[in-house]
């Protein structure tokens, strides 16, 4: 069984498939007379295709059997899709740029701190988390339109998850 190791998450490692958001390397505005600073402009909300609105939900993540296989890509052909932690915890992000090409498949570690927003048509595996019942915050693309696409592997990939990596 082919296996993906894992990664950090770097803006730069993750610009092919899409944004990071993040506030280290940010210089936030100060707002609000100085009683907030605002990270600006974090990412690009990519929805309007097809008379497509965002949509703002909260996603609850449980954990996947270990050691966790990767079965199925999916990608969303019409929208962007954001996920940020609302919990803290590390969580778990892979995406490929060819689905039936083992080599293209690229594993990153997320911490809570990092959300990350999938490009329209990036190939990504639907949410991936390392402690039971993490929250997301998540904003991608409602209307009309099928905009799901999805690829189940021949052959299982396994990540490469040391196995004390799993949140308490
Ligand atoms: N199904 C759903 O809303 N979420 C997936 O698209 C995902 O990437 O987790
Ligand atoms: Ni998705």
């Amino acid at each position: 069984m082919a296996t993906v190791s894992i990664e950090p998450l770097t803006k730069q490692a993750f610009a092919p498939f899409g944004e990071v958001i993040e506030t280290d390397g940010v210089t936030p505005l100060s707002i609000n007379q100085g009683y907030a600073s605002r990270f600006n402009d974090l990412a690009s909300i990519d929805v309007a295709a097809e008379g497509g609105q965002t949509n703002i939900s909260w996603f609850v993540a449980s954990l996947r059997p270990v050691p966790i296989a990767i079965r199925l890509m999916e990608r969303h052909p019409l929208g962007s899709q954001l996920f940020m932690p609302l919990g803290g915890a590390d969580w778990l992000v892979v995406v490929c740029s060819d689905p039936r090409n083992a080599a293209t498949y690229r594993a990153f570690r997320a911490t809570g701190q990092q959300g990350v927003n999938y490009a329209r048509n990036c190939w990504h595996h639907p949410l991936l988390v390392l402690k039971d019942a993490s929250p997301f915050l998540v904003v991608d693309r409602k209307g009309k339109g099928d905009n799901l696409e999805e690829y189940w592997l021949d052959e299982p990939m396994q990540l490469d998850l040391k196995p004390d990596r799993h949140e308490a």
